[in-house]
């Protein structure tokens, strides 16, 4: 279980973005975040990574209240998660080939025996071609480097995947391709999911229950279901919805 309680966060003590916010994404579940841009949607998901000590609150990991973030954390913790950004050009090294990139946490971690076989299998679960490995970021797409940086989040089999924003810059079928390959890796794995988004058709359809931003700040209990017909966006029909998977 994934317990975030009480938190209140930011980049200045004194003006925290994010304020007394709680959510639980259970192991094998799918909760997706809604909220409008710059009210703290990533730096809670930050501090659902490990990424970001927050001011205050409880962070609870299958029970057990967290104590250190970033590489204080106790590298079992720390290896726990796999987080996908919005923008894969600032979380890639632009110097490695994407072999190199998805083999990062393979390296990091010690790894020495089967990385290449490894490497090609989590690059197979996204989508990538081999003939794209050699390549490095900037002569790939974004949707090529965005499946690069899912590959890298896979790498260690985390058991909570946290997708901040991973498909705003991609056309509707990278889209699908990217949800469908998160999915797999779930269905296999029981990872537990929090997805980020502003897309409520793209979350509901996705995830097995999406929280509002004020839900998750302690107004209201959180929200299930469809988007409501007057606001006008089609639906991706190239995402199946949450529970047809
Ligand atoms: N590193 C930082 N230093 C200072 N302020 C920051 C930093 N990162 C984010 N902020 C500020 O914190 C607030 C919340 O930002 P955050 O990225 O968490 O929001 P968000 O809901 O994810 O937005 P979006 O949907 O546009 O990505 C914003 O006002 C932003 O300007």
């Amino acid at each position: 279980m994934l317990e975030l309680r009480a938190i209140t966060a930011g980049y200045h003590t004194k003006a925290p973005v994010v304020r007394g916010a709680s959510l639980t994404v259970a192991p094998g579940e799918s909760v997706g975040l809604l909220g409008p841009s710059g009210c703290g949607k990533s730096t809670l998901a930050r501090v659902a990574a490990l990424l970001h000590r927050p001011d205050s609150g409880t962070l609870l990991l299958d029970g057990e209240p967290v104590r250190s973030w970033r590489h204080r954390a106790p590298r079992a913790q720390r290896t726990a998660f796999g987080v996908v950004f919005q923008q894969p050009r600032l979380s890639a090294d632009p110097r490695l080939r994407l072999t190199d990139l998805i083999a990062e946490p393979l390296r990091a971690t010690g790894r020495r025996g089967g990385i290449e076989e490894r490497v090609c299998e989590l690059a197979a679960s996204v989508g990538l071609t081999p003939d794209l490995l050699d390549r490095r970021p900037h002569e790939v797409s974004d949707g090529q480097l965005q499946r690069a940086c899912l590959a890298r989040a896979l790498a260690l089999r985390p058991r909570w995947l946290i997708c901040d924003e991973m498909t705003a810059m991609l056309d509707a079928s990278t889209t699908a391709a990217l949800v469908a390959a998160v999915e797999d890796y779930r269905a296999t794995s029981g990872a537990g999911l929090l997805a980020v988004g502003h897309d409520q058709v793209l979350l509901d359809r996705w995830c097995d229950r999406t929280i509002h931003w004020e839900d998750v700040t302690g107004r209201t209990t959180p929200t299930t279901g469809r988007l409501p017909q007057a606001s006008g966006r089609r639906q991706p029909s190239v995402v199946p919805p949450a529970g047809e998977r």
